[in-house]
C-alpha cells in the first residue's frame, strides 16, 4: 500500500502545539501523509487563547467536498469544531463520503481553560458525531459533559462512564485519564465487544502538556491503517505520545504550558517495528 493519507478536520493553533499543526507533525512522524480541513482559527499561545474565529460552515463544506472528491483518505481525525454550524458541515461530509477510521477527539475546552466549542454545540456532538465515529477519545471533563454528569476522577467510575458513552451509540471509546493524579497516566478502551482494555504509561513530570489530546488522537488515526486493530493503534500511539512528552522540556516555545516534542527521527529510525 502507498503511504496512508490522514485527514485532520480541526482548528489552527499558531503556537504549533495543538490543533492541525500538532496533527500534521504527528502524521509525518508516524509515516502518514497529512491533509487538513480547517474549522476555526485561534489566536493562541502556550499561555492561552486570545480569540477564536470560526470558518463559515459553507466554507468548511467547500474544503471537505473539494478535497474528498479528489483524494483517497485512509483515516480521519476530528478535533476542534467550534460550533453547531461547523458540526453540521462535517456530518454532511461524513454521510456523503463514507470515510474509514474516523477518530473523534471531542475538544471542548483548551488546557488554558478557554472554550473551543460553544456550550450549546455539545448536544450536536453527542447526537450527530459520536455515533458516526469509529472511536471517540474524550478526556474526563468531556466525558462528563457528553453524559451530562459530574466529572469523576477514579478508575472504576471511568469504567462506568466509558460504558455509558457506548450507550450513546459510540462504536469504541478511549476515555483518557490524563487529568487523574498518580504515577501513571491511564486510559481505558472499550469496544463493541464490551471488553475494557487498560493502557497505562509512566506519568511524565512536565508542565508542557499542550496538545497531548490532539497528538494522541492523530497518532491513533495515523497508525490505525498501519495496524490490525484499534487496540494496537492505541498502544503504539500512547508510546509515541509518552516519548513526545518525555522530550517536551527540550523545546522553548513560550512561557506557559508548552508543546510536546514530535521526535521524527526517534520513531522513524526503525526503533519500533511497523
Ligand atoms: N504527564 C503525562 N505523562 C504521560 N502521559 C500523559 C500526561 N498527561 C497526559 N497524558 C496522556 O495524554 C493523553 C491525553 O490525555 P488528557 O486526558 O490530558 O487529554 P486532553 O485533556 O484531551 O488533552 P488536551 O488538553 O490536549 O486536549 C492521554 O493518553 C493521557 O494518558
Ligand atoms: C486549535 C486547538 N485545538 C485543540 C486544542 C486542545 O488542546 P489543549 O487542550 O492541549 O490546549 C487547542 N488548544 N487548540
Amino acid at each position: 500500500m502507498s503511504t496512508c493519507n490522514i485527514l485532520s478536520i480541526a482548528g489552527s493553533d499558531p503556537s504549533g502545539g495543538a490543533g492541525v499543526q500538532a496533527d500534521l507533525k504527528t502524521f509525518s512522524a508516524l509515516g502518514g501523509y497529512g491533509m487538513t480541513v480547517i474549522t476555526a482559527l485561534t489566536a493562541q499561545s502556550t499561555v492561552g487563547v486570545a480569540g477564536v474565529q470560526e470558518v463559515p460552515p459553507e466554507f468548511v463544506s467547500r474544503q471537505l467536498d473539494t478535497l474528498l472528491t479528489d483524494a483517497r483518505v485512509d483515516a480521519v481525525k476530528i478535533g476542534m469544531l467550534a460550533d453547531t454550524g461547523v458540526i453540521r458541515a462535517v456530518v454532511k461530509a461524513l454521510d456523503a463520503h463514507e470515510l474509514p477510521h474516523v477518530v473523534l477527539d471531542p475538544v471542548m475546552v483548551a488546557k488554558s481553560g478557554d472554550r473551543l466549542l460553544a456550550a450549546e454545540a455539545v448536544d450536536a456532538v453527542r447526537a450527530d458525531l459520536v455515533p458516526r465515529a469509529d472511536l471517540i477519545t474524550p478526556n474526563l471533563p468531556e466525558a462528563a459533559a457528553l453524559l451530562d454528569e459530574n466529572e469523576r476522577h477514579d478508575l472504576s467510575s471511568m469504567r462506568e462512564q466509558a460504558e455509558r458513552l457506548m450507550e450513546l451509540g459510540a462504536k469504541r471509546v478511549l476515555l483518557k485519564g490524563g487529568h487523574l493524579s498518580g504515577q501513571s497516566s491511564t486510559d481505558l478502551l472499550v469496544g463493541t465487544d464490551g471488553v475494557t482494555e487498560t493502557f497505562s504509561a509512566e506519568r511524565i513530570a512536565t508542565r508542557n502538556t499542550h496538545g497531548t489530546g490532539c497528538t494522541l488522537s492523530s497518532a491513533i488515526a495515523a497508525l490505525r491503517p498501519q495496524r490490525r486493530n484499534y487496540s494496537e493503534a492505541v498502544r503504539d500511539a500512547k508510546d509515541y505520545l509518552t516519548e513526545a512528552l518525555r522530550h517536551a522540556d527540550e523545546l522553548d516555545a513560550g512561557r506557559g504550558k508548552g508543546p510536546v516534542h514530535h521526535f521524527h527521527h526517534w520513531w522513524g529510525d526503525g526503533a519500533r517495528d511497523a
